[in-house]
């Protein structure tokens, strides 16, 4: 088909862990529904050493190997969750849940890989802070990790910090803001340098689709009219607001022939941008959110403070309760790929610190424990996407297109077992009181969700078991994401870069003291 075979990369040194090397790294799942996101097939699967390494009925395996009965539940893709911010230094404050809090939430939910963002504040250097953020997360993460980086200044400096993250480090996405404007913000000239340098580079860039400009001045409009409270937040930045964004990077990706990934969408004309640019052949890409997808917002008008201030983030939960079912129809029709979390949490003493300003309240909500059984709540149990369209939004999508797949995001031979027992007719009712995220309040508070996770297998450690969260810290590894993702690129590469592509040198995984010693 003249597709470029995915560039060989060097599989991650994945020493097996000593709590592994004992009968427990082989494992045996019987009598399961396996969903892909190319269909389903009942069979069983066997696990070594934390891959998978046969997939079929009648398998025969050695001694010891510890057998899990599916009784006929879905088994999917452990999902991978390709927007969290853990830890993450914005507007003033740290959010809650760190790498060992959110990854232990995402993993009880279902979530096997998360990707976060490593975002230096303007003038600040790119790779200090992705060395900063391996150092934070190497030791933390209960699962595997990558790593966006966050572009919020633009230097002939970012520039060559892009091309040693992208072909040392093990970068191949950058998130530019078009918001947030004198602290994270990019301007067009800048928004252009930055995608056209993604292209040369075979990254994918990202944006956070909103105009920073006219939200800055509506801000100050309304809080000068004494309108200062959680309400004044959507208002300062309606739908419209959101899609001018969304078009005017669309447009500037395609004058640069650059990939374009645009993160939380969060509205109906956000969301019909997008399609009409796929609709048209061109490669960008959609994310909604289990946010977006799940709840809306309408609490951010509540006289409850704490529960307003909850709900703020942005592009803002939309006060149209419609939304969430056009952003779920998105999905379902492939005008939209991904769904996030975005999970960015704040305690309510946290967001406090607006209360009488709301251009001051950290922006950011929970999501990353939920957004399984939201997607599939919304999504499988309404009867709106199937089973395989759930593994291809909540897990494949994401690995394709920041170039995981098939290590991450299908249960095939020789990828990892990262792997989630699946039962659709059980429910779970969420609820901050039981949630294992480091917020007091979660957006989902009440709501009952069909599909539950009964066993979660991470790199082969069963890390949920028949229910019961048993997480690991520093079980997880970062996992480098490799230039030139297929899916993304072989529509727009020229077939000279495709030749070039394939013989890119494997990325190393280097250990955490390693990634220290890099600069000595
Ligand atoms: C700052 C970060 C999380 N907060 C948010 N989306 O409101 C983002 O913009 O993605
Ligand atoms: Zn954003
Ligand atoms: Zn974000
Ligand atoms: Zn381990």
């Amino acid at each position: 088909t003249g597709t470029v075979p995915r560039r060989k990369m060097a599989a991650p040194v994945k020493k097996v862990p000593i709590h592994l090397q004992s009968s427990q790294n082989r494992l045996i799942i019987k009598n399961g529904k396996i969903v892909n996101a190319t269909g389903m097939q009942d069979g069983d699967i066997f696990v070594e050493d934390g891959i998978i390494k046969q997939i079929g009925t009648n398998l025969i395996v050695p001694g010891g190997t510890r057998m899990i009965d599916a009784r006929g539940r879905y088994i999917i893709p452990g999902g991978i969750d390709p927007h969290v911010h853990f830890a993450f230094e914005f507007m003033g404050q740290t959010s809650a849940d760190d790498f060992y809090q959110g990854t232990k939430a995402a993993i009880a939910g279902g979530t096997t890989m998360i990707i976060d963002f490593a975002i230096p504040k303007k003038k600040e250097s790119l790779l200090d802070q992705y060395d900063k953020y391996r150092l934070m997360a190497d030791d933390k993460v209960c699962c595997d990790y990558a790593l966006h980086c966050g572009i919020t200044w633009w230097s002939d400096k970012v520039k060559q910090e892009m091309e040693i993250l992208c072909k040392e480090r093990g970068v191949n996405s950058f998130k530019a803001f078009m918001a947030y404007k004198d602290d994270l913000m990019l301007h067009d000239d800048e928004l252009y340098k930055m995608m056209e340098t993604c292209r040369q580079l075979g990254a994918v860039a990202m944006v956070h689709a909103e105009n920073g400009d006219i939200i800055q001045e509506n801000a100050k409009k309304l809080l000068a009219k004494g309108v200062n409270g959680p309400e004044g937040h959507e208002k300062s930045r309606p739908e419209e607001v959101e899609a001018e964004a969304t078009n005017r990077a669309c447009v500037i990706a395609k004058q640069v022939n650059c990939p374009l990934y645009v993160v939380h969408v969060m509205s109906k004309e956000a969301g019909d941008v997008i399609a009409k640019y796929r609709e048209q052949g061109w490669p960008v890409y959609g994310e909604a959110l289990a946010a977006g997808l799940g709840t809306d917002g309408r609490p951010c008008c509540s006289s409850n403070y704490g529960l307003a201030a909850a709900h703020i983030m942005s592009p803002p939960l939309r006060s149209d309760p419609t939304t969430k079912e056009r952003l779920m129809e998105l999905l379902s029709a492939d005008g939209l790929q991904t769904t996030g979390s975005d999970n960015c949490t704040f305690t309510s003493q946290q967001k406090a610190v607006g209360k009488n300003d709301f251009s001051k309240i950290p922006n950011g909500v929970n999501g990353v424990e939920d957004r399984m059984s939201v997607v599939w709540e919304k999504g499988v149990h309404t009867g709106k996407i199937s089973p395989t369209r759930f593994v291809e939004i909540t897990s494949t999508n994401a690995a394709k297109i920041f170039n995981l797949f098939p290590s991450k995001g299908a249960i095939a031979i020789g990828s990892d077992a990262d792997i989630v027992i699946w039962n659709p007719n059980k429910t779970r009712t969420i609820s901050a009181k039981t949630h294992h995220q480091a917020c007091d309040y979660n957006i989902f508070e009440g709501m009952e969700c069909h599909g539950v996770p009964e066993y979660v297998i991470v790199s082969g450690r069963v890390c949920v078991d028949e229910g019961e969260l048993k997480v690991v810290q520093g079980h997880g590894r970062f996992n480098p994401t490799p230039l030139f993702p297929p899916t993304v690129y072989d529509p727009i590469a020229s077939e000279e870069e495709k030749a070039n592509y394939a013989a890119l040198p494997d990325i190393v995984t280097e250990t955490s003291d390693q990634v220290s010693q890099l600069h000595v």
